[in-house]
């Protein structure tokens, strides 16, 4: 069944700057569906010129958007909630429609933005500051919470309704005022999610969008990066971009919260509940057809279980049903680009060069597509395969065998980045021990769906570092003044 919007015009085609949507002035981008390489339609391929209108909006809109009150603030946001959720279904098949993932994926992953949106709606009115007790007389101090400025937002094509939700809600709610741009893979829902945002009262200028092409997208950044009346910059992509990000604004020392590339450990110990582990690693991996930077990157399974895991993990997949989101039953959809298969056939062809075998998948899928691969098992995989040192994002499990404890944590530890990581046992002793040597900024134990509003989601080492989500996510859109008074005495 094709997918349809029921109100059409939340398929947009302009940027949106100072409360106005406007053409393109230069060339276009097309965007596409992933399952079958058709056009959906076209949108400003923006550069340098339409970021600095967008940051000017922003940063005259500051001044009062940080003056309305927090409740008032914090209704606004919630009235955009509420507008997210009555479109949960147009949303949901936006995102489909440009990123390609199965309908009831997409249309969850609004549920999922919406539940952002609605917590940093209630978290505005809860940016309550500090009264300190004086050391010496006469004096009254207090720290104040303050909006950071003008933020800007960089988002990625995996979660094109929740990643920009989950900055422009704390941002919004903060204070501040936004500037972002999408993805160029899927930059629809971008445009949907803030034409609902200006219907739910989002002033003028409060909150900008700008499209480009992956080609142009540096002359849009760049020109925040550049820009002093920017103040923070949220990112959540690759770390090669996350670290040119952080070289770049360093000349104007913007704040930065970066959510970049993972490559998660799943380890499964002998005294794990196997049945449990497998519907763990499922959940974990092959959601999004395994695009999320959380997603099991290398799975450890201790000796002695090993293969009875294997058997229960390959009869699972290999039920997996592949397919476009216009067919309701499809599990895992095409990936984003061509790049992307591109690199996933590379893992997958290298692991098997090293001596790794296919227990199930193992290939593309051209019957289906150009951009579909099987959902993939492979056995014998170790550290010296790429599959093992770089973030595979597709739907592909390399099981590497164990022997103890000491041997896993360090194999899961020996890799630059820690964002997530998971492991099953029900040894309560060994649960702690893991649980504290695993050096990730999130742990799932006997968990493999883990993303959740109220937690604060982010990582350590090369994943990046502030938190989104939570209340820890307000705080990286705040500063802390300081504030003494003199002479009461
Ligand atoms: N942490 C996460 O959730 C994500 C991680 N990734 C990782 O990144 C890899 C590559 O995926 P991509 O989509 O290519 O990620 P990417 O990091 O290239 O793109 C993410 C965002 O950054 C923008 N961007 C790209 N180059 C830029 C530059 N020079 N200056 C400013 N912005 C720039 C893109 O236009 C997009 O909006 C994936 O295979 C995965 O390993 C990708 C997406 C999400
Ligand atoms: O970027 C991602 O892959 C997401 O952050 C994963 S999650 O937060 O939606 O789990």
């Amino acid at each position: 069944m094709p997918l349809t919007l029921q109100r059409t015009e939340l398929l947009r085609s302009r940027n949106y700057i100072a409360g106005e949507w406007r053409e393109a002035t230069g060339s276009q981008l097309d965007v596409t569906d992933p399952a079958t390489g058709a056009l959906i339609t076209r949108v400003p391929d923006s550069g340098a010129c339409e970021a600095r209108e967008a940051a000017e909006a922003a940063h005259a809109a500051f001044a009062t958007w940080r003056k309305v009150p927090a409740k008032q603030r914090a209704q606004i946001i919630k009235r955009w909630n509420d507008l997210v959720l009555a479109h949960q279904d147009d949303l949901g098949t936006l995102v489909s429609m440009e990123q390609g993932k199965p309908l009831a994926e997409g249309k969850g992953e609004i549920v999922y933005a919406a539940s952002y949106i609605e917590w940093f709606a209630e978290e505005a009115t809860r940016m309550n500051g500090e009264i300190i007790p004086a050391p010496v007389a006469g004096r009254r101090m207090f720290a104040v919470k303050e909006p950071v400025g003008v933020i800007a937002a960089i988002t990625p094509w995996n979660f094109p309704a929740a990643m920009i939700a989950r900055k422009i809600a704390p941002a919004l709610a903060a204070g501040c005022t936004v500037v972002c741009k999408p993805a160029e893979d899927t930059p629809l829902t971008s445009l949907a999610l803030v034409r609902l945002a200006e219907e739910a009262g989002v002033p003028p200028g409060v909150l900008n969008i700008v499209t480009a092409s992956r080609e142009n997208t540096p002359e849009v950044v760049d020109a925040w990066l550049d820009d002093p009346r920017v103040r923070k910059i949220t990112f959540t992509g690759s770390t090669p971009v996350g670290k040119h990000l952080a070289r770049r604004s360093a000349d104007t020392l913007k704040k930065l919260s970066l959510e970049l590339g993972g490559n998660a450990p799943f380890i499964v110990f002998e005294d794990a509940d196997l049945d449990a582990a497998v519907e763990g690693l499922m959940a974990a991996k092959f959601r999004n057809g395994g695009q999320t930077c959380v997603c099991p990157n290398r799975v450890f399974v201790q000796a002695k279980v090993h293969d009875t895991f294997s058997e229960k993990l390959a009869a699972r997949v290999k039920a997996l049903k592949v397919g476009p989101a216009s067919d309701a039953s499809s599990q895992i959809g095409p990936m984003i680009n061509a790049r992307a298969v591109e690199k996933i056939e590379r893992h997958v062809q290298d692991a098997v060069a090293r001596g790794a075998r296919v227990l199930v998948g193992g290939g593309r899928l051209p019957e289906l597509g150009p951009r579909y691969f099987a959902p993939t098992v492979l056995v014998g995989a170790d550290g010296t395969m790429a599959c093992a040192s770089e973030e595979t994002f597709g739907p592909v499990v390399p099981l590497t065998r164990f022997d103890t404890e000491a041997e896993v944590i360090a194999a899961a530890n020996d890799t630059p980045f820690g964002l997530a990581a998971y492991f099953y046992s029900n040894d309560i002793r060994r649960v702690w021990r893991v649980a504290d040597a695993l050096e990730s900024g999130i742990v799932g134990i006997n968990e493999g769906a883990i993303a959740a509003e109220a937690a604060p989601f982010g990582g350590v080492k090369e994943s990046g570092y502030g938190r989104e989500g939570s209340t820890h996510g307000l705080e990286d859109y705040l500063h802390t003044k300081y504030v003494c008074q003199g002479q009461l005495d």
